[in-house]
């Protein structure tokens, strides 16, 4: 027999409505008795009383003082008056009848002599066959088989009461079913009657015995136990029945009184100890079994705890009944009784639904157990998907809470940033206003005060657009005098009301000094300085102040120099640069932040977001440059208010520096020379067409900002003495300072720009103009150094495998290489609209392309500038200039643009490298 499972399990419950099995407490009654007629005379009180349905007092005031419990608390109580059929429905009853659900059950009855025992469990027992049989009837879909028997144990020997054969039955231990009587009488019930007739045999063995023992004394536990056997209906006959099967035991076990207290002797006083001997293993088991289920509990010290060891804690719901007289004279038993039943109601048992399967049912079962296990054994692959899938949400959980970690850390540091700017700010609004007063007081040229006024103090600051968050320089090029002036005196409510000065260039000592007795960068309203980053590997402090070549964003047209300006204050630019055109190569940060908001004082920072942006590439994205029109742009208020711009750099033309290109895509007009166009493409979604050709003013405006900056650099590697060797472009500065062999080192110079262009995927109009441009004019040494250093400086970072993020765009050899090929791409759609047909076929032929060859167009871009060799580039430059109107007017062109001016006489080297070119510059 075992636990019920399954399906027949679940029809059962089914069946019953009730929760079966399960841990549960034993069932403690306590029935008080009324006097009885004997006690009654001898003028007995009763000392008990139920107070309510759960709790027993007792009342004896004298026994009250003895510090002894007065009042018991139980599942129910019960006064004298109470009928049996009430102690059976108050709980006892759902408890014999568990064992028609498939559940062992055990009803005691606990309690000295004469107290009710037998009284109640006669009564109890009377109505749960009455009840079963009941619940028989109206369950026809099952058949029942109910048998009966009944045992006495007296004096540890325990007797079969329905076999007249007297002889000792012996407990025998069965692995399975634990210890069972040896061949007890079990007899099958037919109906009630035939269950009197049974419980009469049962009394007349028992009286029998009594009668031979000792006549009106119950001296033995008595033990009747009734075995339900179910089964549906409809496997009756079958070999996969399935069984429930289950016993109700009734104990009346023998009266609880000491032998002390009978004043027994001889035969009696050894029915008394064994009596006492049971009852205290069964009260010692009790008390262990209500302390927990641990350690050694001693069934086997008394045969009624070995008969009776399911009911106490094991596979059985169990209630105990306790009995007690009211007589003042038993108050010591009823006491003991009622300890005897606290233990007892600590007690758990675990009730469960036992089963008996046939053998081809448990077969059956087996089968189907094992086919399930099979199943799931062919498809492992849910089980396998599982664990997959359940490795993969741990690796995007992992990744999550990295990146969590990562943003994290960023956060942390841009609030550490913007703390360490929001403090520069305040000491630079300070020193600022003390600059101020100076300027006042002393009266300084215009150069010098529209450039202090903003910036002295500032060197190396933003100026930052309240409202739109943009920065750049806002420094006056040019202007009357008399209007700076007003502009120095309104600098200090401008700061305060328009502007939030922010300084972002942190420098380290050795620059800090200069820096602050210099001046920014401060040729236009808009001036944006380009440089070349230092690679890499040349990032420490003393390389960053060797390695830009900054070209000054200066105004050609307005033809005032402010040279000395630049001598005496721009000595801060070189620590511009890193920032200017950082490689990024290892900050994943946004280059905009990382720059302009970087407080860190190991890195020189950008002073214009346009300087950092597209070094070397020469190009930006549609979208990508539209943000950093938007970042470049100044506060409106300058833009409105300006009253230094030098004529001929209106705002629109001179936004972007070289390099930086197709930023203003509204004005584009490669016939305008005051359009702003682009050179190039990066990778972007959007095909240029033919308005984004870049235009040649934006091409020049950019190379003199970046020679701008190299004479600037000039200057400071003159002072610091301080070579180029670290970025390999160290002959440059020589060759450009005397260039006494020009026209030699002009073919090297461009033999070496070309070969870069070719490396660094150099844009072909950018390549087109700069040919165009410069073709061995002297003044051109300063802008094929400033190529040569740029590109040189570029072939490095990308060689090294290294990138430039702009605007959340990283700019790489393949990015660079994208952006050619979208270039080339664009030109293509030009043969058709700038070449007549005749010159198309003209030029087909010259560059051996099959005339009839669908994609004659596409082979003829994708050659043009793919070669090194000086004719194949000049015939490039020539289709390029034809496609996007650029027409070469020799010096003419140079003149417009401010590019062929003829050098003063140099009076040393380093005058004429820098200084003097660069005033006839600027
Ligand atoms: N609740 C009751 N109401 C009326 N009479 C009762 C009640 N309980 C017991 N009696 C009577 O008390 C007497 C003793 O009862 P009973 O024989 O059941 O006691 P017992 O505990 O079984 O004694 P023993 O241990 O000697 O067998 C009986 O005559 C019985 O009729």
């Amino acid at each position: 027999m075992g636990a019920i499972g399954g399906e027949e399990l679940k029809k059962w419950e089914k069946m019953q409505g009730a929760a079966l099995g399960g841990e549960e407490k034993i069932l403690v009654l306590v029935r008080l008795r009324p006097l009885s007629e004997k006690e009654i005379s001898r003028n007995e009180v009763s000392d008990w009383e139920c107070i309510n349905e759960t709790s027993i007092l007792y009342r004896n005031s004298l026994q009250e003082r003895s510090g002894l419990p007065t009042a018991y608390t139980f599942d129910r109580v019960y006064r004298g008056d109470c009928s049996t059929r009430e102690v059976y429905e108050g709980g006892t009853k759902d408890i014999a009848l568990s064992v028609v659900s498939g559940i062992n059950s055990t009803i005691f009855a606990y309690g000295q002599t004469s107290s009710g025992k037998t009284y109640t469990m006669n009564g109890i027992t009377e109505f749960t066959v009455a009840d079963i049989y009941d619940y028989m009837r109206k369950h026809e879909e099952r058949a029942f088989v109910l048998k009966f028997s009944a045992m006495e144990i007296y004096n540890e020997v325990v007797r079969d009461l329905l076999s007249s054969d007297s002889s000792p039955l012996r407990l025998l231990d069965d692995p399975e079913k634990g210890t069972i009587i040896e061949k007890l009488t079990e007899e099958t019930l037919r109906d009630w009657d035939h269950l009197k007739d049974l419980l009469s045999v049962c009394e007349a063995q028992r009286q029998i015995g009594e009668t031979y023992l000792n006549e009106n004394s119950s001296r033995s536990h008595q033990i009747l136990r009734l075995t339900i056997e179910s089964s549906a209906r409809e496997f009756i006959g079958k070999d996969n029945k399935t069984t429930l099967s289950a016993s109700v035991n009734f104990v009346d076990l023998a009266g609880s009184e000491r032998a002390s207290q009978s004043l027994s002797v001889g035969q009696r006083l050894k029915e008394g100890c064994h009596i006492n001997r049971s009852l205290l293993t069964l009260g010692t088991v009790i008390r262990k079994l209500s302390k927990g289920r641990h350690g050694h509990v001693n069934y086997r010290d008394s045969k009624l705890t070995r008969i009776l060891q399911p009911a106490l804690g094991g596979n059985a719901r169990t209630g105990i009944i306790c009995t007690l007289s009211p007589a003042r004279s038993h108050v010591e038993q009823s006491r003991n009784t009622l300890l005897f039943a606290c233990c007892a109601k600590e007690v758990t048992t675990n009730a469960q639904v036992n089963v008996v399967m046939s053998d081809k049912a448990l077969v059956k079962h087996l089968q189907k157990e094992l086919a399930r296990l099979e199943s799931e054994l062919k498809t492992p692959t849910t089980t396998c998907d599982h664990v997959v899938l359940l490795r993969k949400k741990d690796q995007q959980i992992e990744k999550l809470e990295k990146e969590v970690r990562e943003l994290t850390k960023q956060r942390d540091l841009a609030q550490s940033r913007v703390k360490d700017l929001l403090q520069t700010l305040k000491s630079d609004k300070t020193s600022s206003q003390k600059d101020i007063s100076r300027l006042h007081s002393e009266g300084n040229t215009y150069e010098d005060e529209c450039s202090v006024s903003c910036s002295s103090a500032v060197a190396g600051s933003y100026i930052r657009d309240n409202e739109s968050d943009a920065t750049s320089y806002a420094v006056p090029a040019a202007g009357q005098q008399q209007r700076v002036k007003d502009s120095v005196n309104s600098s200090e409510e401008d700061c305060d009301d328009h502007c939030k000065e922010v300084r972002c260039i942190e420098i380290d000592e050795s620059s800090e000094k200069q820096t602050s007795a210099s001046i920014s960068l401060s040729n236009t309203d808009y001036g944006e300085s380009m440089s070349m980053p230092p690679a890499s590997s040349i990032r420490n402090s003393d390389l960053q102040q060797q390695s830009p070549m900054l070209l000054g964003h200066a105004s050609s047209t307005s033809g005032r120099s402010l040279h000395g300006a630049w001598e005496q204050k721009m000595l801060d630019i070189q620590n511009t640069i890193n920032s200017l055109v950082r490689p990024f190569p290892d900050d994943s940060s946004s280059p905009s932040l990382s720059t302009s908001l970087s407080g860190s004082k190991s890195h020189k920072l950008t002073r214009s977001k346009s300087c950092r942006a597209n070094f070397m590439i020469g190009s930006l994205s549609p979208n990508t440059e539209t943000a950093e029109e938007n970042q470049t742009t100044p506060p409106n208020v300058l833009d409105k208010d300006f009253p230094g711009r030098p004529e001929g750099f209106q705002r629109k033309h001179w936004k972007l520096p070289l390099l930086i290109y197709g930023a203003n895509r509204s004005n584009l007009s490669r016939n305008n020379s005051q359009s702003s166009i682009g050179s190039a493409f990066v990778d972007g979604n959007n095909v240029p067409g033919d308005e984004d050709i870049p235009s040649v003013d934006n091409f020049v405006a950019g190379l003199k900002e970046m020679a701008k900056q190299l004479h600037d650099q000039g200057q400071e590697a003159g002072k610091s003495k301080r070579s180029f060797k670290s970025i390999g472009v160290d002959p440059m500065l020589d060759s450009v300072e005397a260039p006494s062999d020009w026209p030699l080192e002009f073919g090297r110079l461009q033999k070496m720009i070309i070969g870069l262009w070719q490396t660094c995927h150099i844009s072909l109009i950018h390549r087109t103009y700069f040919l165009l441009l410069f073709k061995g004019d002297q003044m051109d040494s300063i802008y094929m150094e400033v190529e040569v250093r740029r590109l040189s400086f570029l072939k490095e970072i990308l060689s090294n495998g290294n990138s430039a993020v702009q605007g959340g765009q990283t700019i790489t050899l393949a990015s660079s290489l994208k952006a050619l090929r979208r270039e080339r791409s664009m030109l293509c759609r030009l043969i058709y609209k700038k070449l007549p047909g005749a010159e198309r076929n003209e030029i087909y032929q010259k560059w051996g392309i099959n005339l009839n060859s669908k994609r004659r167009r596409h082979q003829l871009v994708h050659r043009l500038w793919n070669d090194t060799d000086l004719n194949h580039v000049i015939d490039s430059a020539a289709i390029v200039a034809k496609l996007i109107g650029f027409s070469d007017q020799g010096p003419a062109l140079k003149e417009m643009f401010g590019l062929s001016i003829t050098p003063p006489p140099r009076k040393s080297r380093r005058s004429f490298g820098w200084k003097n070119s660069m005033s006839s510059l600027l």
